[in-house]
């Protein structure tokens, strides 16, 4: 018969082997961590780093299949992981013999297998259980656990992966497996800014993340405050966002995958402009029809234009902002023909101010104003933009100090000699950390209640994206008009901000360390800066400064850099330019170009030394006192 005291021994039971659970998690090596950035909207590339586990797939194939698969063998392996439907098809085409076939998949079932034992060797049958489609985790578990040393287990083997085939479920198996090996692959992504830009599909990157990957964070990307901004109701955010959606032929984003209807825009923009050379879109204008071309064209200068009219108010309105050298439609000339600026005159390329009342420059025309109420509603209220928004604010931040290191898209803002900038707002000064903070407190109000009025925190996001001291800025000025309208190198020039040149320095990362709170073994993790090449490594301060840029789609066939941080340690990764998903599975290609090593652990680093290790040591304390109680 069962009795109280019965049930208090069985229930200390349960929390005994909760413990010996979960202490023996803290030993197990520590997860592989990757660090992306600046994806851009570039979709098929991001999906492509995905799927390779961010490179590091194809490393753990050459550590299993080293000696016993050759190079290609191993490359095409790796190819099946990264896109098992593809490759699927692909080889029942080209093998049409029956037995090769079988060979083939009985090949690809045992590689595949030995493969996801060694990925799932890190974590707690839990996690590997939840990377995998449900309706194989039977036959899943039962093949990881068979030692085929032994003969008999070696037929129980066998005779598995028979029935697989014969119950034709070899493709799905071998799908399911795949996927379940990209998961495991990488225990945590972090994406160190700007998701959103130029490229078609910054919508689908937040889709895969949402339905594909629990473990991960965002550290916010200029380029995404533009977006977050906008949906905040800041008018400048948002006539920026156009102006690039327009610039890169990206207009149909707006409303395919937000429900932004343009058409109060085009009509205007068609209306008021004629396509104009500087304004013709940055994109090969073979692959886009006459139409969309002058759209894209006329939508770019109507868009710029009100722009800078909006921009000069917000730059009157708020001296503090220092923004004074932004003010350019009250010094064009009578004939809008040329502009003076610092008192010498510059010829100007292709105006179209038309719509620029010179007795009142900065002011909105009635046309202007009513496209741009009715597109700000639009903003606001696009419940899919609102989704997306609110998902990039909970899994972001301005920065993010993870297992000892600290992430963040730009910079922070210094002076030459090192000193954080004071930014004067509100009649206090903010640098350093604080100065992030308090961006960080502007959004997430800013969001919460969306105006289309002109605020403080509308205007202070706009800043935010082109701001001298904005953190996630990181230069001097955007010479938006110079590159438009002035043929002068010297004025279209955007300098970085000094911190760039001080990452070199090890006294100066060892002071951003210290303002975060960032110990001595901590790196400091940015993203932003295209400039790194394969000879120029991004490798600072002794590394204890990375750059993670991933490069521009639409722009340069730049494969970027991705970082890995595993139990022995950190590796930068050079990637290979990604043209398109169609030549990546023609060429067979691996994503890496290059590997160097940051950092190697003199030990392997487990699962205790990390932050998720203190979550579990907390809950290990809570349960030994449930036991004590
Ligand atoms: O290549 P484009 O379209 O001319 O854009 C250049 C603009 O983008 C910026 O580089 C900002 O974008 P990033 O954050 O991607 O660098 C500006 O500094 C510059 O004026
Ligand atoms: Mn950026």
């Amino acid at each position: 018969m069962r009795n109280k005291f019965t049930n208090v021994i069985e229930n200390k039971n349960e929390i005994k082997s909760k413990i010996i659970n979960l202490s023996a998690t803290l030993n197990l090596p520590k997860g592989t961590e990757a660090f992306i950035s600046d994806v851009h909207g570039g979709y098929d590339r991001f999906s492509h780093i995905m799927r390779s586990g961010a490179g590091n797939i194809s490393k753990k194939v050459s550590e299993v299949f080293s000696g016993k698969l050759m190079p290609v063998n191993q490359m095409k392996l790796s190819c099946l992981i990264y896109y098992p439907s593809e490759v699927l098809k692909e080889t029942k085409n080209k093998i049409t013999d029956a037995d090769e076939l079988e060979q083939w998949y009985m090949d690809s079932f045992n590689n595949l297998i030995e493969m996801l034992r060694y990925v799932a060797n890190k974590y707690p049958k839990s996690l590997v259980q939840k990377a995998i489609q449900p309706d194989f985790w039977d036959i899943t578990e039962n093949l990881l656990m068979i030692d085929t040393n032994f003969k008999d287990k070696r037929l129980y083997y066998q005779g598995l992966l028979s029935s697989i085939e014969r119950l034709n479920m070899a493709d799905d198996f071998i799908i399911a497996i795949s996927h379940a090996i990209q998961r495991l692959a990488i225990e945590r992504i972090h994406i160190v800014g700007d998701i959103y830009d130029r490229g078609s599909h910054p919508d689908l990157v937040i889709n895969y993340l949402i339905n594909h990957w629990q473990n991960f964070d965002i550290q916010w990307g200029n380029h995404d405050i533009l977006w977050m901004g906008s949906m905040a109701g800041s008018k400048l955010c948002m006539l920026n966002l156009i102006r690039i959606c327009a610039r890169y032929d990206n207009l149909e984003l707006l409303n395919d995958a937000y429900d932004i209807d343009m058409t109060s825009m085009i009509k205007l923009a068609r209306h008021s402009y004629r396509p104009l050379p500087n304004f013709d879109p940055k994109v090969d204008l073979t692959g886009i029809s006459e139409e969309n071309r002058i759209t894209d064209n006329c939508v770019q200068q109507a868009a710029t234009i009100m722009q800078f009219k909006l921009e000069g108010q917000a730059i009157k309105r708020r001296p503090e902002f220092e923004m004074n050298d932004r003010l350019f439609l009250d010094k064009l000339s009578q004939d809008k023909k040329s502009i003076k600026i610092d008192g010498k005159d510059y010829p100007i390329d292709n105006g179209c101010f038309q719509l620029v009342n010179p007795g009142n420059p900065y002011q909105i025309s009635h046309p202007e104003q009513v496209v741009l109420i009715d597109l700000i509603n639009q903003f606001i209220h696009s419940s899919k933009l609102n989704e997306h928004m609110w998902f990039m604010y909970d899994h972001g931040s301005m920065y993010l100090k993870h297992n000892g290191n600290l992430l963040f898209h730009g910079c922070v803002p210094t002076d030459e000699q090192g000193n954080f900038v004071k930014w004067k707002i509100d009649g206090r000064n903010y640098l350093g950390k604080d100065l992030s903070d308090y961006f960080q407190i502007i959004l997430r109000d800013a969001m919460r209640h969306p105006t289309t009025g002109d605020c403080f925190n509308s205007d202070v996001l706009w800043y935010l994206w082109c701001g001298k001291d904005s953190p996630l800025f990181g230069k001097d000025k955007m010479t938006t008009f110079e590159r438009y309208f002035i043929d002068d190198e010297e004025l279209q020039k955007e300098t970085l901000n000094p911190f760039y040149k001080l990452c070199k320095k090890e006294w100066f990362a060892d002071r951003v360390k210290d303002e975060f709170g960032i110990g001595e073994e901590g790196h400091i993790i940015v993203g932003h800066t295209p400039d790194a090449d394969e000879e120029n490594l991004p490798i600072m301060s002794k590394g204890k400064i990375i750059q993670v840029n991933g490069g521009r789609p639409k722009m340069e066939h730049n494969g970027g850099f991705t970082l890995l941080y595993d139990s022995y340690g950190m590796q930068l990764l050079k990637l290979k330019p990604f043209i398109s998903l169609s030549t990546s599975l023609k060429d067979l290609n691996d994503v890496i170009l290059k590997r160097k090593i940051v950092e190697n652990s003199i030990e392997r680093k487990v699962v205790m030394d990390t932050d998720r290790g203190d979550k579990i040591k907390q809950q290990i304390a809570d349960l030994s006192a449930e036991l004590n109680d």
